[in-house]
């Protein structure tokens, strides 16, 4: 859909025009693992998990993974640090109906990628990715603001969170992946060493 720029977070089809600069195009286009990519512009990547529990999941999220209305799902959030910043603010949510052959590994990654486990697994198929801008309501820019706030960093008041959403399937289950960019990841730089 060429020319369409990315829209207000309602998700629905808004496609990142390919023509369109956009200072975060880098990060929210381009296939694989983001944590791959993160992995070649840091020297040091972590994972930070902030929870994974069971929660409601988000209105706007309801319908993607099959939901008649917000229910209940397991719910994952972390922090994805690169040299010790946080660059992203990643959620994801299962429906509880998953059982653990769908996503075997799931439960117990702690600090490990999600992305680890879904990227080389020939059982995931992912699906399209899809683009928009938070407002600074939406529940997961609130989040991710109140995630950094607690780890002493702030989120400048005035900025605009974009953020990509994919869908990924495996067996009879179903998994939702929300990445938040934050600001520094603008900053970061492809190392030589990989
Ligand atoms: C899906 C990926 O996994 C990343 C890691 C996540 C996690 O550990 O919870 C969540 C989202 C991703 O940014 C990826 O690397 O592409």
């Amino acid at each position: 859909m060429k020319g369409q720029s990315l829209r207000q977070a309602n998700w629905h089809g808004h496609v990142l025009a390919t023509n369109a600069p956009h200072p975060y195009r880098h990060w929210l286009t381009g296939g694989g693992s983001l944590t791959a990519k993160l992995k070649a512009h840091s020297d040091a990547f972590r994972v930070q998990l902030l929870r994974q529990d069971t929660a409601i999941c988000l209105a706007d999220e309801a319908n993607a993974i099959g939901y008649h209305r917000p229910g209940r799902v397991w719910e994952r959030e972390v922090l994805l640090r690169c040299d010790n910043t946080p660059v992203v603010f990643a959620h994801t949510v299962v429906p509880m109906s998953a059982d653990a052959s769908d996503w075997p590994l799931f439960s117990a990654l702690g600090e490990r990628s999600l992305g680890s486990t879904l990227f080389g697994d020939p059982r995931v198929r992912r699906g399209e990715l899809h683009y928009a801008r938070l407002r600074a309501t939406h529940p997961l820019a609130m989040r991710a603001r109140a995630a950094l706030a607690a780890q002493g960093a702030e989120v400048p008041a005035d900025a605009l969170l974009y953020a990509r959403r994919c869908l990924y399937q495996r067996r009879e289950g179903t998994l939702l992946v929300t990445e938040v960019f934050l600001p520094p990841v603008l900053k970061l730089h492809r190392n030589n060493v990989k």
